[in-house]
């Protein structure tokens, strides 16, 4: 398998490079070369399999030569045997046809686990007997951080320093990150929101001389490892919901558009899926975008779902790619056109085509906490985020024997506050992180200039060997 740039002036690179890369040198997100597909029958045969034989049977034809099967899943194992849940990813049911596919069972409690666990062993792995070292730069809204840092805290090849927006991530997102004091871990608040330390991330691996003197790579989900990881969890539930037999829907709360487009790629792969509903907060250019078409970006809303706070959503780009019919001439030419205008206009056809995978809803405060009552009426607590995801499902337009799955993206207990407001109670914090409150932090509080932030790195971080 190879992977090539959405933006067409990088080199193709495979598995292993494409990991380590992160980002692509011309400033665009790596993709497969051609979508696998699995048939009828093989997609029957995941039925009984567990997570981790799963997660095997649906990364092979991403990992290709990278790693032997049997080398695979040894990772697999190892990634999904720390989760809490022996099902790792299982389903909860809600009434007759909708159901919580609750990610939430990994070391941090969202679901950014599933594909961390598994990319700091792939890192490790590609790592191991050569004398490269990484310097991970990353962004995060809350969740990918905490899940990011404890999936490489203490790996010897590995420096990682992780950028949030100060103040808007809630006490328990920054104490998961900021509680880590190991050596290679290096926390940044920094006074702004999450695009822009999303936007600082992307320009210092096109920054030729900052990448030039530090092998940079990611492990946000423009990182294609990140992504691949996710479909697993697709393919999990649609075939306990009797796929390939049945056509099932996914409702999604969405920031960097990372999880639903993994699910797309479980679509194109051949899972049947009615649609993935993209479900935002009042932070809504997604919905904008494939409801209207107006991808234009306004000011940021701080939200009890801080991790979905998010205008520039860069996993979008891996979908437009697709929508410009994987002319990447043409789509360089359209980010290049967002980047400088922030406004891109999407054409009738390409609504259309988005339109076949894609259903999208804006869901305000009201609607979450709406969702987060029924929920609970049926007797589950669920996190902001997820809520937002029920809302959106409970008001699509789906056949009525379509099941529809909201991806429970993270554990209440990380967002108590705004449970306790919505329902009236809190949900306890579980063992894996009780004592969080008490722990010491560390993390510097920088502006969130180029200049500040990469000079802050490059007085910490170990240069290329
Ligand atoms: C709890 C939670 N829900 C939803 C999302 C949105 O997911 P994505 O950015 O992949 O669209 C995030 C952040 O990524 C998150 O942390
Ligand atoms: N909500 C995310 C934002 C970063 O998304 P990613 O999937 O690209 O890592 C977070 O929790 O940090």
């Amino acid at each position: 398998m190879r992977y090539i740039s959405t933006r067409g002036q990088a080199a193709p690179l495979g598995f292993q490079a494409a990991t380590l890369a992160g980002l692509a040198s011309d400033g665009g997100l790596y993709v497969p070369e051609a979508w696998p597909t699995l048939s009828a029958a093989e997609i029957e045969a995941l039925a009984g399999l567990s997570y981790a034989e799963t997660a095997v049977r649906i990364l092979a034809p991403f990992v290709g030569d990278a790693l032997s099967e049997a080398d695979l899943r040894a990772l697999c194992e190892a990634a999904y045997g720390r989760f809490s849940h022996a099902a790792v990813t299982p389903l909860a049911q809600l009434d007759h046809r909708h159901f919580l596919l609750e990610l939430f069972h990994g070391p941090t409690l969202a679901f950014k686990d599933v594909a961390l666990q598994m990319l700091g062993l792939l890192f490790e792995r590609f790592l191991s007997g050569g004398d490269q070292h990484l310097t991970i730069v990353g962004a995060t809204s809350g969740d990918t951080g905490s899940a990011a840092i404890e999936a490489v805290a203490n790996r010897a090849h590995i420096d990682i320093f992780m950028l949030h927006p100060k103040g808007r991530v809630s006490d328990v997102q920054r104490r998961q990150m900021t509680t880590v004091l190991a050596d290679n871990v290096h926390n940044i608040a920094i006074e702004g929101d999450f695009d822009e330390a999303q936007a600082l991330v992307k320009r210092m691996f096109g920054d030729k001389d900052f990448a030039g003197r530090f092998q940079l790579s990611a492990v946000n989900s423009i990182n294609w490892a990140r992504l691949a990881a996710q479909i697993v969890y697709y393919f999990y539930a649609g075939v306990r919901l009797g796929a390939p037999h049945r056509v099932i829907a996914f409702s999604v709360p969405t920031g960097n558009f990372g999880d639903v487009f993994a699910g797309y790629v479980a679509k194109k792969m051949g899972l049947p899926v009615a649609r993935l509903i993209v479900a935002t907060n009042v932070n809504d250019i997604l919905h904008r975008a494939l409801s209207a078409g107006d991808y234009s970006t306004g000011t940021v809303m701080p939200t009890a779902t801080p991790s979905m706070d998010i205008q520039v959503s860069s996993n979008f780009e891996r979908l437009l790619f697709d929508l410009h019919g994987r002319d990447a001439g043409a789509l360089a030419a359209a980010m290049k056109g967002f980047e400088s205008d922030k406004v891109m206009a999407l054409s009738q056809a390409q609504r259309d085509l988005a339109s076949a995978d894609f259903a999208s809803a804006r869901v305000d405060h009201e609607g979450m906490v709406d969702a987060m009552r029924w929920a609970h009426a049926s007797g589950q607590v669920i996190d902001p985020h997820t809520a937002i995801g029920l809302s959106a499902a409970r008001a699509a337009n789906m056949p009525a024997d379509v099941p529809v799955v909201t991806l429970a993206t993270a554990h209440p207990a990380k967002f108590g506050d705004a449970v306790e407001a919505a329902i009236g109670t809190r949900a306890a914090l579980p063992d894996r992180i009780a004592g969080l409150m008490e722990k010491e932090e560390r993390y510097a509080t920088l502006p969130a200039t180029f200049e500040a932030i990469t000079g802050y790195i490059a007085e910490r971080a170990r240069p290329r060997a």
